[in-house]
């Protein structure tokens, strides 16, 4: 079994309405990622022969979410959240990349500070923590 991984980063803002402490007042971070796809055989045809999948085809379907949801924005806006936390962004970019057909996707995780990340697993993939 493979598991790869790519890392991406955006700069947003966002609010928890609900939380008690600091994080109920707007504010933003330099939010970093990872989306995982695994895989029990290796491409053996082609480009990407001895890969899971090439990095660049992750990046081709990041990209286009950071670039129109994520980089920049206020996220209780642009991805419709109440409460944008890092499991909920971590399980919106999921549903994306999922909705795109990325073949293998087994987990995105999210890391909105240096010590403070969340990451979403397919309900498929359960059992596999
Ligand atoms: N389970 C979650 N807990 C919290 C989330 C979250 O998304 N999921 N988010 C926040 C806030 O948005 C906050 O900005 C980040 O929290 P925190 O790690 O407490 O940030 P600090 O930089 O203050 O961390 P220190 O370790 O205290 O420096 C809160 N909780
Ligand atoms: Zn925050």
């Amino acid at each position: 079994m493979w598991i790869i991984y790519k890392e991406f980063s955006f700069e947003a803002a966002h609010q928890l309405p609900h939380h008690e402490g600091k994080c109920r007042r707007l504010h933003g971070h330099s939010f970093r990622g990872r989306v995982y796809v695994a895989s029990d055989r290796l491409k053996t045809t082609g480009s990407e022969t001895g890969m899971v999948m090439d990095f660049s085809v992750l990046k081709a379907h990041l990209d286009p979410l950071v670039k129109n949801y994520l980089d920049h924005y206020y996220l209780n806006e642009s991805l419709g959240l109440e409460s944008p936390t890092s499991e909920a962004i971590a399980a919106w970019i999921f549903a994306k990349l999922e909705e795109a057909g990325v073949p293998g996707l087994h987990s995105v995780e999210v890391l909105e500070t240096c010590t403070s990340a969340a990451r979403y697993f397919s309900p498929r993939l359960s059992t596999f923590l």
